[in-house]
């Protein structure tokens, strides 16, 4: 039998998956690993972590499979994205922990692009905003603060990688620096029309060149893991960040095709097809893959809070023990109480991107209990899902694929808020029927370099339905509902 094994670094853990050869899951391995925040809104992971729950994930799923490393045609690697790392090029050792993608510390410097005029230029090149979210502005952090750092840097000594590329060089011995189209994208210092790291910023940042990862194709020889790790070399053939892993396991390969993905935060990807679209909405604009030297755009639109509004409930509020309890608890809701909550807990990302906004409930009443609030938490994720729809409805007017959206993500496994989602939204949800859509797209993408896997037309004709939810809402509840939305939206603003 032959495997392929799919990492999954995200932002709060760690996953190893085995796929088998009908791309079938055939075991897991999962780990969480401690988050720091040493000032608010700053947060940060330990690099030793990172690495060392991936290399344990991987040998406990090629455990817990019964398999040997040596019937695995080849790994694929899929990650959080943005999140920022610097090390030195000779011992390895990270001169500074990993800058999380989440972390607003570099919200100053943004100000100051955006007072210059520079952000045009960012987003000319690389279809990114001048936000704190992409790495561009922590590497120049970290040269900043690190004593000595950029004198380092300028000498060829330091290395920066986003986690894949970080992963790569580890599982290599140090062999390979390394990134694919993807995650190059979401650096802020990748021009993304001409494919290469343009000058002109980094030079504004303050980057030597020379620190910066060679670019590869999302399917491409990433390189071979050191042999005394998993027991035998196996080859890394597929590389992705995971918002555009997750648009490959959804087979979102036509112009129009549109994937949902609900876990933490929420990320909505439209192919482009070769067109990238300069977003009027304040969308982004990205490369969902790249094969053969040739990108696929996409445009994205990232919201911070999604599922976190349910873990919220559940730690915060404590009127929940289990994410599952918010639908029994929200079909119990009295449907005449219409509240609000827009969780702004980090501030909002698209399509209004304000940073300083903090979350709010409105309509409170002496009857609103845990019933009314599990519900607006959940058609908070609905609503704002409508907000990126529309803002990409009026960026892009080619789809012909009925504005269906793939779902996917721990979130997408409550019917209640896909329901919601489709009423609000007034379209087609599909739900596939395996949820780890990123960790198979990355798969996907090692297993066809690897000859193991089928072709892209294969492999979308290999995507199965689990569900559709249908639009169930009356046209005139839907605009009012959302309009009540949109109005709660306009009282949370910063206004800044
Ligand atoms: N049945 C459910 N109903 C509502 N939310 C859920 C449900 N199951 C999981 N979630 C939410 O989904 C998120 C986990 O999804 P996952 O894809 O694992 O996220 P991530 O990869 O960002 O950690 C959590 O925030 C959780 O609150
Ligand atoms: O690790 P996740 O699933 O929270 O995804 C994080 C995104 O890649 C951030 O852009």
């Amino acid at each position: 039998m032959t495997y392929i094994l799919a990492i999954d670094q995200g932002t709060t853990s760690s996953r190893a998956i085995i796929f088998d050869a009908d791309m079938q899951i055939k075991a897991t391995a999962q780990e969480e690993f401690t988050q720091h925040f040493p000032r608010s809104g700053w947060v940060e992971h330990d690099p030793s972590d990172i690495w060392s729950s991936v290399a344990s994930t991987c040998r406990g799923a090629i455990e817990k499979a019964g398999i040997t490393a040596a019937e695995i045609a080849a790994i694929g690697i899929t990650n959080q994205r943005e999140t920022t790392l610097v090390w030195d090029k000779n011992t390895g050792e990270p001169i500074h922990n990993a800058i999380v993608w989440q972390d607003r510390r570099t919200a100053p410097f943004c100000e100051e692009l955006r007072k210059e005029g520079f952000e045009a230029t960012i987003t000319q090149k690389t279809g990114l905003l001048a936000d704190p979210y992409f790495s561009g502005t922590k590497v120049n952090y970290i040269l900043d603060k690190v004593e000595g750092a950029r004198a380092r840097a300028e000498a060829g000594e330091l290395l920066f990688g986003t986690v894949d590329c970080y992963l790569i060089w580890k599982l290599t011995g140090g062999k390979r620096h390394v990134t694919d189209a993807t995650n190059a994208a979401r650096t802020m210092l990748y021009d993304i029309r001409n494919g290469r790291w343009s000058t002109t910023i980094c030079e504004r940042f303050g980057i030597p060149m020379s620190m910066l990862p060679e670019v590869l194709d999302c399917a491409a020889d990433f390189g071979v893991t050191r042999a005394d790790l998993f027991g035998t070399e196996l080859p890394i053939l597929g590389v992705a960040g995971d918002q555009q892993a997750a648009t490959i396991g959804q087979a979102c390969f036509a112009p129009g095709m549109l994937k949902s993905t609900y876990g933490t935060g929420c990320f909505a990807l439209l192919n482009t097809g070769d067109t990238l679209v300069e977003s009027k909405k304040r969308l982004l604009g990205t490369i969902a893959y790249q094969f053969d030297g040739k990108p696929t755009y996409a445009l994205e639109g990232s919201i911070f809070i999604a599922g976190a509004v349910v873990q919220w409930l559940r730690d915060g509020l404590k009127i929940i023990r289990d994410a599952k309890e918010t639908q029994p608890l929200a079909e119990t809701a009295d449907a005449a109480q219409e509240l609000y909550m827009v969780p702004a807990f980090t501030g909002l990302g698209a399509p209004y991107w304000d940073a300083e906004a903090r979350g709010a409930i409105y309509g409170l009443t002496r009857n609103s209990g845990p019933a009314e609030l599990a519900k607006a938490a959940l058609e908070s994720v609905g609503f704002q899902t409508r907000d990126l729809l529309e803002a990409m409805k009026s960026d892009w007017q080619a789809s012909d694929t009925d504005g269906i959206l793939r779902v996917d993500g721990g979130m997408s496994a409550s019917d209640w808020s896909m329901q919601f989602l489709s009423d609000i939204i007034g379209a087609p949800v599909d739900r596939p029927t395996v949820l780890e859509t990123t960790a198979l797209g990355v798969a996907w993408l090692a297993g066809s370099r690897a000859g193991v896997y089928p072709d892209q037309a294969g492999f979308a004709a290999n995507w199965a339905l689990d569900q559709r939810f249908e639009p169930q809402m009356d046209e005139v509840t839907r605009e009012r509902r959302y309009a009540g939305w949109q109005d709660a939206v306009k009282r949370t603003l910063s206004g800044r």
